[in-house]
């Protein structure tokens, strides 16, 4: 086994400084910060951007016009000369190695310089691009590696892993760190601190998976050995980085393994369903569940029927009906005389789901509260005191319901609309909140499978497929300010017919302020110039939560009929009269903010438009996000796309999620690898409770060392 068997378990020999390696003084420890490196370890995994193919020295004879080429040979003449036409200096160098002859030629040169390295009768091995220029072959620029002097090229058997003879790593450089000096220093790195690396990877996955220890992964991933194929190294899928790639991946699935083992092994509450209330209030309902939604329903209810807690996740495109999945949950656990907690995102639409389920829960008899920091003080100290006690039934709020002090009589089930602003902490937080109660967690923007198995790895998965029926897909244009009048003279049109709109701005600026300046500017011309015979609304954030209320209500009573607005209204409003969205200055989103943003309409039976307006100036990735936009409704679809174009940690919000990115692993291209890794950790775990054996004590330390704090990993101690 490897040499960190001798070393304390919890010693880490990669994390040594930079500085430990030679050639890295302050300065070029300064460039390699620029590159996010900080230490050894940092350096080892940064791995090869790609990689050149040197391992084959060719005969001159069998050089070709296709690609970076290594060949060997004597020099038989130097000198300067001229650019036929243009009539450049230039230092020619003529070689041959018997078999025929290359001109070497450089056109930005030290002339002493060369006429002191390049001399007749010495024998160098060359790197460069051959091309054909008549019956010549010219090779410009070439790297040049010399020979001893008393070497020739006839003897030439051994390869140089910093020029020749095998693959070449190709890193990624900052200003002033050249290629050479990258390769010496993870040459260094490579070879000094790669042995010592060691992963507790229990050997018969590695040997069932067909994998390289850790150590022989680093190393190869960064020189692979000559067998390893081109093909296989351009495409990422070459045995080192696999290797690596699963290594990663293992040790968070093992984490959501046993996170979801934790839970699975506590005594939660085995409810029953008896349809006291689900029954009438499926009465109340002016629709009937669609298909999807009555599925999903029974999921729930079968993890609610048994003793062990529910950890599922409610995942389903906007506008689904997400939310009445959620209250039915609710009253099941209700009618088994414990309380709900639904925690939301903002105060939005903890106050929508509030003002949604309040009458139909006083027609059932039953109590629910609003709980949120703007709660005053007064109020907050009662509402507490009915929690405490059991006198409410459902608490609704924002993430003050987590908070101390908010204590439960008998908490049987938390819901937590999460929408990518939570994590793992804040579920942790909510179950916390009980004796081991039922969570449920919903999530409106489809995330790619991928994504679920790792922030979500340790829920069950529920998914709604199926829009309410009679909804017509919003149609989506994007429009440059060219359009502008013709745009609000499409929504005088819609709002004319009775129906209503939505205009919204973004972040201007990283500040509120700025924010709110805008629409507000925009709020008071739209007003005046554009609307006058309309009654306009502007909602943002620093309205009072009273405000905020009676402007929504305004807004759904249909007595607003455009409703003006920062970002705000994002999550989950559900007014389905409205049938026109216009977002100003579209290509500032995200793409799943504005499939969320666009969700707002199409809810209703009206045809909807979705305008996205952009500025002239929007950037070429601008224009092709809002292409996807435009191309598709598919909130899957959308979902990959924002992978691709920002990354997974972009997209879920790293700090949110508690997800890092992966030093490694791509979860766009490695999602074979994922689920592989993802079944054998299961296994594992399901073998073995919380790996209690005594043979897993490297892989329980390994794990908390890596993920302990951020997965809340309670039974690793
Ligand atoms: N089965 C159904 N038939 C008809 N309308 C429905 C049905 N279920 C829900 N709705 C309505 O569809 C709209 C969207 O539902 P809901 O707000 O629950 O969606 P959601 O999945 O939470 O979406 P979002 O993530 O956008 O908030 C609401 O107006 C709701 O009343």
């Amino acid at each position: 086994m490897s040499a960190s068997r001798n070393e304390p378990l919890n010693s880490n020999p990669l994390a040594t400084p930079l500085s430990n390696l030679r050639g890295v003084g302050p300065r070029i420890a300064e460039k390699l910060g620029k590159l996010g490196l900080s230490d050894v370890e940092s350096v080892l995994y940064s791995l090869p951007l790609r990689y050149e193919d040197r391992r084959q020295i060719r005969k001159i004879s069998q050089l070709h016009d296709h690609g970076i080429q290594v060949f060997s040979g004597k020099i038989l003449a130097v000198g300067e000369s001229q650019t036929a036409r243009r009539r450049k200096k230039l230092y020619e160098v003529v070689v041959s190695d018997g078999t025929g002859q290359v001109s070497l030629k450089w056109f930005h040169y030290r002339k002493p310089f060369m006429q002191q390295r390049f001399i007749v009768g010495r024998h160098a091995v060359f790197i460069g691009e051959p091309k054909r220029f008549g019956a010549v072959r010219e090779v410009h620029h070439p790297d040049v590696e010399f020979l001893a002097p008393n070497q020739s090229t006839s003897e030439l058997t051994v390869t140089d892993p910093l020029s020749y003879g095998c693959y070449l790593p190709v890193y990624h450089l900052t200003e002033g760190l050249h290629q050479k000096t990258a390769r010496k220093i993870w040459r260094e790195a490579v070879e000094r601190y790669a042995p010592l690396a060691f992963s507790p990877l229990p050997d018969e996955i590695r040997q069932r998976q067909g994998l390289l220890p850790l150590a022989k992964a680093l190393q190869e991933a960064h020189w692979p050995s000559s067998e390893t194929s081109f093909d296989e190294l351009e495409g990422g899928t070459d045995l080192a980085r696999r290797s690596l790639v699963f290594d990663e991946f293992f040790f968070l699935e093992l984490g959501l393994a046993l996170r979801r083992q934790g839970i699975e092994l506590e005594k939660g509450f085995a409810f029953t369903v008896a349809h006291k209330y689900t029954a009438p209030l499926a009465k109340m309902l002016p629709y009937r569940l669609t298909e999807a939604q009555r599925r999903v329903l029974n999921e729930i209810k079968r993890d609610m029927m048994v003793e062990r807690p529910m950890n599922r996740l409610l995942q389903g495109d906007v506008g689904s009906g997400k939310t009445i999945v959620a209250l039915m949950s609710a009253l099941i656990a209700i009618e088994n005389n414990t309380q709900v907690a639904l925690v939301a995102p903002t105060e939005i639409l903890a106050e929508q789901h509030y003002l949604q389920f309040h009458p139909w829960l006083d027609k059932l008899g039953l109590r629910v509260v609003y709980l949120s920091g703007s709660t005053s003080v007064k109020d907050k100290k009662a509402i507490l005191h009915q929690i405490a006690v059991g006198e409410v039934h459902m608490v609704v709020g924002t993430h003050a319901v987590l908070q101390q002090g908010v204590e439960f009589h008998k908490l049987g089930l938390g819901i937590i609309d999460e929408q990518h602003r939570f994590g793992v902490k804040q579920r942790a937080a909510l179950r916390k909140k009980g004796k081991h109660p039922d969570l449920l967690v919903m999530t409106a923007t489809p995330i790619p499978r991928s994504l679920a198995l790792t922030v979500y790895g340790d829920l069950a998965l529920s998914i709604i497929d199926e829009l309410p029926p009679g909804r017509t897909p919003v149609k989506t244009l994007c429009l440059t300010d060219q359009f502008r009048q013709k745009a609000y003279k499409h929504i005088q049109s819609k709002i004319a017919k009775g129906e209503q709109a939505y205009i919204v701005y973004p972040l201007v600026e990283e500040t509120e302020k700025s924010d709110l300046l805008a629409a507000t500017e925009g709020f008071e011309c739209l007003q005046k110039d554009i609307f006058p015979d309309f009654k306009l609304g502007l909602l943002h954030g620093r309205l009072r939560p009273e405000e905020k209320e009676q402007l929504m209500r305004e807004f759904k009573s249909g007595e607003i009929q455009l409703l003006v607005s920062t970002t705000v209204i994002e999550v989950g409003i559900d007014v389905p009269n409205a049938s026109v969205m216009m977002i100003e200055h579209a290509e500032r989103f995200g793409l799943a903010q504005l499939h969320q943003l666009r969700g707002r309409v199409g809810r209703g039976a009206a045809e909807s438009h979705c305008l996205l307006m952009r500025s002239e100036r929007c950037s070429e990735v601008g224009r092709k996000r809002l292409a996807v936009m435009v191309e598709s409704n598919d909130g899957f679809r959308i979902a990959e796309a924002d992978l691709e174009i920002r990354g997974p940690g972009e997209v879920l919000g790293t700090k949110q999620s508690g997800m890092p990115d992966f030093r490694v692993a791509n979860l766009l291209k490695d999602g074979r690898v994922l689920e592989e890794a993802r079944q054998e950790a299961f296994q594992l775990v399901e073998g073995h409770k919380f790996l209690d054996n005594p043979r897993y004590d490297d892989l329980r330390l390994e794990l908390k060392k890596r993920w302990g704090g951020r997965l809340e990993l309670a039974s690793l101690g």
